[in-house]
């Protein structure tokens, strides 16, 4: 696979603040690419830089093999960058801050785009409204529809489903996932984690101005050795104490539900433990670790640096 955008040694200060620390990371073509990170981690300054919005101090980046600054307009079409913040000409109505948008690049006559992602994004019936009509959530999806006028091969998604409801978040979520499979690389922040497990490739972990981690989903949610396990009994649990299990673990007030975190390696006495006490179970769910469970070890991690 080849490189979409490569980042080296790249720093931003503002002040005596290092929003970007020697950021140094290679997003592959067509990868669905999760960059996450607590609030003020330096996301969004990574994503402005690379949008040509933010001026970094040092380091070099590179779009599909072209620098960002020596051919800016080059890789700025190239790139479709969905802000956090959702600011609008006024005056227009939807259509025609596409129509607009859509000459920014050139394009001329736009308009079997424009239907295409209105209907993608569920904003046909407001074509010819302004923005300060619409509700936050559709503001959101028309930030989106305008940076994908011009067809960009790589697009930045920053926090693109924060205020959007669940139903039109799985819509736009059904459209960017086939923009993906049509080759297109996706690059996405959010702080719903589990959306970023269910949708990303790999994924960088990014905590005060640092990349604290780049590896596959995959690898790093392996890299947490936890298990959860949760058991219905059919009767209160007596007989079964810390001592006897080898792990604390909670039982709830009526004494019928019990919730064991422990690694791998201990599942196996544990449920032979339980098992030697002749307990009715109703339920049982063994639950493994979750993205949220590196995130919060990697971003703890980093506190403890500092
Ligand atoms: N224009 C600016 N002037 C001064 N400081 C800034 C500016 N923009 C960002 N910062 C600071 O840089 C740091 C990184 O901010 P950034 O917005 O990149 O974080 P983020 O990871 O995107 O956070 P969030 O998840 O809250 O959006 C923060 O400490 C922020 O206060």
């Amino acid at each position: 696979m080849s490189t979409a955008i490569k980042i080296r040694n790249t720093n931003k200060s503002y002040g005596h603040l290092q929003a970007l620390s020697d950021i140094n990371l290679d997003i592959k073509k067509g990868e669905f690419f999760g960059l996450l990170g607590p609030n003020g981690a330096g996301k969004s300054t990574l994503i402005g830089v690379l949008g040509g919005l933010v001026k970094k101090d040092s380091g070099s980046i590179t779009v599909l093999g072209k620098d960002i600054i020596s051919n800016y307009r080059e890789t700025k079409k190239s790139l479709g960058i969905v802000p956090q913040e959702i600011t609008f000409d006024p005056y227009f109505t939807v259509r025609e801050t596409l129509k607009i948008h859509s000459g920014y690049f050139g394009i001329k006559d736009n308009s079997e785009k424009i239907d295409e992602l209105l209907e993608a994004l569920s904003l046909t019936d407001k074509a010819e409204i302004g923005p300060r009509e619409l509700s936050g959530g559709m503001k959101r999806r028309l930030l989106i529809a305008k940076a994908l006028v011009h067809d960009p091969e790589i697009i930045v998604l920053d926090e693109p489903t924060a205020g959007v409801d669940v139903e039109l978040r799985n819509s736009l979520w059904e459209y960017v996932i086939n923009l993906n499979k049509q080759g297109k690389t996706i690059i996405l922040t959010t702080h719903y984690l589990e959306e970023a497990e269910a949708l990303c490739d790999r994924i960088a972990i990014m905590n005060k101005g640092k990349i604290v981690k780049v590896d596959t989903k995959e690898n790093l949610i392996n890299s947490i050795d936890k298990k959860l396990i949760k058991i219905q009994f059919a009767d209160s649990v007596h007989g079964l104490n810390k001592e006897l299990l080898g792990i604390d673990f909670n039982l709830n007030k009526e004494k019928k539900e019990i919730e064991i975190e422990t690694a791998k390696g201990n599942l196996d006495k544990i449920l032979k433990t339980i098992n030697d006490l002749n307990l009715d179970i109703v339920d049982m769910n063994i639950e493994s670790a979750k993205l949220e469970d590196v995130f919060i070890k990697l971003t703890n991690l980093g506190d403890d640096e500092n």
